[in-house]
């Protein structure tokens, strides 16, 4: 800890290292602390302060949350389309409410994870408690700030069930935006309250005024009504609390009822194990209660129980309405699940009606490297689960890659974010496979309907795709699609959508400037490069969500690739017949321009149907890569070899060829 050698000298040595102790330790309390060394609490406070350890100092003060009934609770959500600044107004509310100090008031402070701090977006939903003093009453806000991305919506459609009210956040400059839409209607369903506040008016391109009127076209509300604030200077923020406990009204609960608890979202910290957050709905959870999941029906004991003042602060007890946090000995995302309902052991209540299951849409086998860390692999996943319950887990195998999973996921942001957190939280290294969607198809003969258990089945992974002798129809998933751009792009977005096998559903016009068009889509139309495309041919100005809309029939098939002859199956891929030559075409050359050059002279050839249509040849290579140490130089020639041994963990054998792990996936990437 550092601090400032003004105070250090003011300080004997005997207080210095007392403090030290304490500061960070669970034993350390403010009220008893301060007598012990000797210093005043104003003291303590300032040297805290001085030395940025000020959440660690509030963390440790005991909160006494039975000062809280459920008319001094409010609890809501930030809800808004990427980048509009949700995680921006959440710092400053908890820096408002000196829930963080004002050093850390721009380290967007809910956005924990390494990932989010990387690409600069929330992939994760973060509760945290804050404490705010309006007209002489003390209340207990709980804010969830929520992901912007589509693909993260089962993030946003979790965390209102634990909310009663939101703030719709809307940029300013950019004005409403397809998730701004898409998000609105979340909150609508769930009936919940909406508060308009449009941010970054300190932009000079801001135009308030007319982005005031899109809010006003959406949602019965009075322009004059809408906040405006800018949430990175502060302007207007306090009155955004104020806005919150006057309209969003107070949690429904009753405390003499028993305990009933929502468990709303779960993850895994190293030490600390599985910590579950949850809204509790009636009476109270005490620290040390025998608590009953009810769909596993399996006891607990509560060892730990508070709120998130942002960080996990023991409070002993949670009463109805607050939300919080338990730990309670849950091991595995089995036990954890989002939507169950906890209650205490004797007391049985009527169970909530839990959560809409989330429907990946996008599949990708994800293998270990090598074999050996299957085991550490499935640990891994078991705890990334835990915090993403929106990922489904299938055990896979396959001739090339070994054990592994077919894992589903929403998008492939999520995807790569999923691969992303192994890596970075678990160090655990693995190959994805190219991503697939889910068809439907329906097939004939009864040897085959017996073999598949069924004449209609889901096909997750294009490798166990029946025969196309056995398919009489083939159905491909649908999404309804929400694109919102400045209207001079109609005629590109128009030839984008014919394109992409598109059909205009709906246009509405926003406003004078704006367009919002619904579109169906095939879902493999716009899962790899759309959205790019889109925001390139409207100069950036283009913003689009989509959401699932069942199956239609349609022609497809099966396109397969061949290194020397040899099926590799994870690189199977299913398109609809118009597009299947230029697919067969397109990931052959990339596959040459991919895969290493060998000892040996590969062919690599695409098949659609029972035609090989495309083929590539990379041309043999000898490198000895010690071959320019002649000579005794041995420390040299280890360094190179060394440096090869690395290279090749990078690698992977396909039979005798090596190639690059990433190869699958970045066979579909763009470039
Ligand atoms: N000028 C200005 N910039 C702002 C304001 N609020 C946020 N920003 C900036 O807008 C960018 C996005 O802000 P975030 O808070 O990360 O947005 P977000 O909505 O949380 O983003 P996602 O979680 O990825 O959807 C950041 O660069 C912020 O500094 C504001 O009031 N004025």
């Amino acid at each position: 800890m550092m601090l400032k050698s003004n105070l250090k000298m003011r300080l004997c040595k005997r207080h210095l290292q007392k403090l030290q102790q304490c500061i960070g330790t669970e034993k350390y309390r403010v009220d008893r602390e301060y007598s012990f060394t000797g210093l005043t609490y104003q003291v303590l406070k300032r040297l805290y302060a001085t030395s940025g350890e000020k959440a660690i100092f509030n963390k440790e003060v005991k909160i006494d949350v039975s000062q809280y009934p459920p008319e001094r609770v409010r609890n809501f959500s930030i809800i808004a389309h990427v980048d509009h600044g949700k995680s921006t107004l959440a710092d400053r509310l908890l820096e408002i409410t000196g829930t963080i100090s004002s050093r850390q008031k721009n380290e967007q402070v809910l956005d924990r994870l390494q990932v989010e701090r990387e690409r600069g977006i929330t992939v994760k939903a973060q509760t945290a408690s804050l404490f705010y003093t309006y007209k002489g009453e003390n209340y207990l806000l709980n804010l969830v700030d929520t992901p912007g991305h589509v693909d993260f919506n089962y993030e946003v459609a979790r965390s209102l069930a634990a909310c009663q009210g939101v703030i719709l956040l809307v940029d300013a400059n950019q004005g409403v935006q397809a998730q701004t839409v898409a998000n609105m209607f979340l909150a609508w369903e769930s009936d919940l309250e909406i508060i308009p506040v449009l941010n970054k008016i300190d932009l000079p391109y801001a135009d308030p005024e007319a982005v005031a009127k899109q809010i006003g076209n959406l949602l019965p509300v009075e322009e004059s009504d809408i906040l405006k604030i800018s949430a990175k200077t502060g302007l207007g923020v306090e009155e955004v609390l104020k806005t919150v406990i006057e309209k969003i009204p107070p949690p429904v609960s009753d405390w003499e009822k028993p305990a009933k608890a929502l468990l709303f979202d779960s993850y895994f910290e190293n030490y600390k194990g599985v910590i579950c957050n949850l809204a509790i709905i009636d009476g109270a959870i005490h620290k040390g209660d025998k608590i009953i999941a009810h769909s596993t029906q399996r006891e607990y004991v509560v060892q730990n129980i508070g709120i998130l003042y942002p960080k996990e602060t023991p409070t002993d007890v949670l009463y109805g309405g607050q939300v919080g946090y338990i730990t309670a000995g849950i091991k595995t995302s089995s036990e954890a699940v989002v939507g169950d309902t906890f209650y205490l052991k004797d007391s049985p209540v009527e169970p909530l009606p839990g959560f809409k299951p989330a429907k990946p849409m996008v599949f990708a086998g994800i293998f270990p490297p090598d074999q050996s860390q299957l085991s550490f692999l499935r640990d891994a996943i078991n705890k990334l689960v835990l915090n993403d319950s929106s990922v489904s887990v299938d055990l896979d195998s396959s001739a090339s890659l070994g054990q592994g999973w077919r894992l589903g996921f929403l998008g492939l942001l999520h995807m790569d974010v999923f691969q992303q957190r192994l890596e970075q939280e678990f160090n655990a290294s693995v190959i994805v496979t190219a991503p697939n969607i889910p068809y439907k198809v329906k097939i004939q003969g009864a040897k085959y309907i017996k073999q598949y258990g069924s004449d209609e089945i889901t096909v997750l992974n294009p490798c166990r795709m029946p025969d196309s002798s056995v398919i009489t129809e083939y159905q491909e998933p649908l999404v309804l699609a929400t694109i919102i751009f400045p209207v001079e792009y109609i005629g590109a977005i128009i030839n984008l959508v014919l394109e992409r096998r598109g059909e205009q559903i709906e246009q509405t016009q926003l406003d004078n400037t704006r367009v919002l068009m619904k579109v169906k889509f095939p879902l493999n139309e716009i899962l790899v490069d759309f959205f790019d495309i889109l925001k390139s041919i409207t100069s950036g100005y283009a913003s689009f969500d989509y959401e699932d809309f069942g199956y239609q029939v349609s022609e497809m098939s099966k396109v397969s690739f061949f290194l020397n002859d040899v099926e590799v199956e994870d690189m199977t891929m299913i398109c609809h017949i118009s597009k299947a030559r230029n697919m067969a075409k397109k990931i052959c050359a990339k596959l040459k321009e991919k895969i290493p050059r060998q000892l040996f002279k590969v062919s690599v050839k695409g098949k659609v149907g029972s035609q090989i249509i495309a083929r590539e040849d990379i041309n043999a290579l000898r490198k000895d890569v010690t071959a320019k140490c002649y000579g005794g130089d041995i420390t040299r020639k280890n360094k190179l070899l060394a440096k090869q041994a690395e290279g090749k963990k990078k690698m992977r054998q396909i039979g005798s060829i090596t190639v690059p792990k990433n190869v699958f996936i970045d066979i579909v990437r763009k470039d």
